[in-house]
């Protein structure tokens, strides 16, 4: 497993250009199995959700050539095979193969998925909506099997907001007969982006974005070339590095309506954001760090998926801040991790309470999951001395090119494979 090193205290300065949305990208792969013809997804991020949900589209039968970031997909070779384990309990996403196999085969068999670890995670609103729309669902050892005769349209009302739910039962809905209404819809951007993608193949939804979706069922789907939008949680990471590290970093390639809750945040806290058309300029170089509260909450409330970096960047404030993260009450590994690093956090309930500003000493930390990654990878540009991070591949599931991007602002990072190290002292010892 290879091993991140970091060695801090180099304010970020420059310009980063931000890759497109890993969780776009995760259900977009998926929405591909509901075209009769081939379709095209451009300038993919290249990081290992992507290339897994790949070789899952390959596994049931599909031809899939990555070229240039670009992803081509023929999927009219594609049937309903079974993936019932392997490399679906990889990644969180592959819970989109059971909605869009549904979709288009009227029958599925995927494993549970697997993702990060946030504490519970189900999926009863995806089922909930699979059999409202006439599928026998059963779980039998870890995989879930759906077959239904036909999918006809319905009125689902979700008890939690779920952006999985919401795409899931879309993507199974586009080619059901009839109307299909999902009420209490999650209204994230990449919601409204898998919606463009099934308009664009023919699908016929209205209100993606607002809490309302209304699908109305068509009989084929056609392919067709589609962009995705930028991540805004790789958005975030970087607008958060470049105050944690009281650097100034143009954040280019952004959406910064999608950023709103984290710039005011950013701004709350004495860090200077200014939104241009299609980036965002962070500086932090003058800033004296003030502590802020935190809730996490759905779209368009602060994202918990950047929760982590933030209780990272609020060890450095002056005062006490509180982070709720209402989401996921379990997200908190990522604390014990800065705790070892000097970092005054107790976790209470669903909230950290940090208290700052402490300086941060570089050490051995593991990332428990891809947001814990990027905490510490944060907690390491601004510690003294440097920062070891294990777990890296949880950080390739969801960042392309982290550490290359943050060298081309000034930060000193490397990366070792331990595999190649024990090959290289082999060939020594030989
Ligand atoms: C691949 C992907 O896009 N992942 C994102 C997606 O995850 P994911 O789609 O898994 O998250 P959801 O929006 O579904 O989850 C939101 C909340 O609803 C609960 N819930 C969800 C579904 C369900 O059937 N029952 C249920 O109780 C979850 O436990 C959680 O507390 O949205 C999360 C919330 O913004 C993000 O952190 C993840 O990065
Ligand atoms: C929780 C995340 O991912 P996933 O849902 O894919 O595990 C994330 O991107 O922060």
């Amino acid at each position: 497993m290879d091993k991140l090193y970091i060695q801090g205290k180099t304010p970020l300065r420059g310009t980063v250009q931000i890759s497109s949305a890993k969780n776009s990208a995760v259900a977009l792969i998926p929405a591909t199995i509901l075209a009769d013809t081939p379709t095209v997804i451009e300038n993919l991020p290249n990081i290992s959700d992507v290339r897994i949900l790949a070789e899952l589209l390959e596994q049931i039968g599909g031809k899939v050539e990555i070229k240039d970031n670009d992803m081509y997909v023929d999927s009219t070779t594609m049937s309903s095979i079974p993936l019932p384990n392997g490399s679906v309990k990889k990644l969180r996403a592959s819970y989109y193969l059971m909605g869009a196999m549904l979709g288009r085969f009227k029958r599925a068999a995927v494993g549970l998925p697997g993702g990060c670890n946030l504490g519970p995670r189900p999926i009863d609103q995806h089922i909930k909506g699979f059999e409202a729309l006439g599928a026998k669902v059963t779980n039998e050892h870890g995989a879930i099997f759906l077959e239904a005769e036909e999918l006809r349209g319905s009125r689902i009302y979700l008890d939690v907001v779920s952006v999985g739910a919401t795409i899931n039962i879309m993507l199974a809905a586009v080619r059901a007969k009839g109307l299909t209404v999902i009420e209490n819809a999650a209204k994230e951007p990449e919601i409204i982006d898998v919606a463009t993608l099934l308009v664009s193949m023919g699908a016929k939804i209205k209100g993606a974005g607002t809490d309302v979706i209304r699908i109305e069922g068509v009989d084929t789907l056609k392919g067709c070339r589609q962009p995705i939008i930028p991540d805004r949680i790789e958005t975030g990471t970087f607008m958060i590095a470049a105050a944690a590290t009281k650097g100034q970093v143009l954040v280019d390639n952004v959406i910064p309506k999608h950023m709103e809750s984290v710039s005011s945040k950013l701004r709350e806290m004495g860090v200077i954001v200014e939104e241009r058309d299609d980036s965002i300029l962070v500086d932090a170089t003058a800033a004296d760090l003030k502590a802020v509260d935190i809730k996490t909450l759905v779209h368009p409330g602060f994202p918990t998926d950047l929760q982590q970096s933030m209780t990272t960047l609020l060890t450095q404030a002056e005062g006490t801040s509180i982070v709720t993260d209402t989401i996921y009450s379990h997200r908190f590994k990522h604390t014990d991790e800065l705790r070892r690093m000097g970092a005054n956090i107790k976790v209470e309930g669903r909230s950290a309470i940090i208290t700052g500003p402490t300086a941060l000493q570089g050490t051995k930390v593991t990332a428990s999951d891809l947001r814990a990654g990027s905490a510490l990878v944060i907690a390491g540009l601004i510690s003294s001395g440097i920062t070891e991070i294990s777990g890296v591949e949880h950080i390739d599931r969801g960042y392309e090119n982290l550490q290359a991007k943050l060298k081309a602002l000034g930060a000193e990072t490397w990366r070792k494979s331990d595999t190649l190290d024990q090959e290289v002292k082999e060939k020594v010892n030989q």
